[in-house]
């Protein structure tokens, strides 16, 4: 007779997340400051998972603390850490997912940077909380159980960059944070959230899509790309200075449509003839950037933003100028190839 022990006895191996780590409220305790006052990124992630009851049952978890700062101070150096990071575990058969804690602050620029550079199948889910550890109804640990439930399910693959909050699954290129202080601050705007996560289903109720590849500038550098926030009695003032500090591209938060004062539109024209790459985008929240409504942008050699808020649209022009990519109507197309 056989007598070897079957291997069957074994638990199903659960999938292993590698947890990233990098700050935030979900990092954060109590200061004396006020009554509400917190400092963001003060708990490790091995801390922070620790907090999340039944987390262990979802999948095998490691974590790496990227950094541990609010995300107001993200920047180029740990995303290209994470970047790099990701695509080596996944290269390298390390994890069959990812999970990052972030701050909110900064989380839909941070998803929108990887979903643009990573070319892979596999689940890479950002979270964060809007209260920390130490408050009533802290938001982060559920938050972390969700996003890690959504990592863990086979129908999230193939979806690029996510962003799990509050119940609900966006998808990194419509994501936007939207109220200060709310636990439900993200919506995704113009398209609707991909899905839905509670604590006993994940649902998605859009197609998977795979998002726009770019790739990752071998240097680490991104050139540098300003925001001008346009108002009422607006001057070119602003654009001019930023053409002397050598910008490469300038995105504007224009007003409505992605409008500027005609003071301003002059000094957009000295910015194109300087071989700057301007494109607008809208300080509202919600709503397209449309080519040629108010603005002749043919005639200005200009990019219309169309989805993209200023923050994303100021990446997306870092990624394509890294690339070398300087021509308006190549950056149009770009942008239109995301939706
Ligand atoms: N809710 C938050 O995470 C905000 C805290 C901090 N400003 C950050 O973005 O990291």
């Amino acid at each position: 007779a056989n007598t070897t022990t079957p291997a069957a006895v074994a638990p199903a191996a659960l999938p292993r997340v590698l947890v990233l780590a990098t700050g935030g409220t979900i990092s954060g305790r109590a200061s004396a400051r006020s009554a509400i006052g917190y400092d963001a990124g003060a708990v490790t992630g091995a801390e922070l998972i620790a907090g999340v009851p039944g987390v262990g049952r979802l999948a095998r978890l490691r974590v790496e603390q990227i950094a541990n700062i609010p995300s107001q101070n993200m920047n180029n150096a740990v995303w290209f850490r994470l970047a790099e990071r990701i695509r080596q575990a996944f290269a390298h058969n390390e994890a069959d997912a990812v999970v990052i804690t972030h701050g909110t602050d900064t989380m839909e620029e941070t998803a929108f940077f990887l979903d643009t550079v990573l070319d892979t199948p596999h689940p890479v889910v950002l979270t964060g909380a809007m209260r920390p550890g130490t408050a009533i109804s802290a938001d982060g640990p559920a938050n972390m159980y969700e996003a890690v439930k959504v990592a863990t399910a086979p129908q999230a693959a193939g979806r690029g960059v996510l962003v799990v909050m509050d119940d609900v699954i966006h998808a990194a290129r419509w994501v936007s944070k939207t109220h200060t202080t709310a636990l439900q601050t993200f919506l995704s705007r113009n398209a609707g959230p991909v899905g839905f996560v509670d604590p006993a289903s994940v649902r998605f109720v859009t197609p998977a899509q795979q998002s726009g590849y770019l790739g990752l500038p071998a240097d680490h550098k991104l050139p540098r790309v300003e925001i001008i926030y346009a108002h009422a009695d607006m001057d070119g003032r602003q654009i001019d200075d930023a053409i002397r500090a050598g910008a490469r591209g300038l995105v504007v938060a224009g007003m409505g449509d992605g409008n500027v004062s005609d003071d301003a539109l002059s000094a957009l024209d000295r910015a194109v003839r300087a071989g700057i790459v301007v494109v607008r985008s809208t300080r509202v929240g919600d709503g397209f950037v449309n080519r040629d409504v108010e603005v002749d942008d043919d005639q200005h050699g200009l990019v219309a933003s169309l989805d993209l808020n200023p923050a994303k649209a100021r990446i997306l022009l870092q990624l394509l100028l890294a690339d070398g990519t300087t021509a308006a109507a190549e950056i149009q197309r770009t942008f239109a190839a995301g939706h």
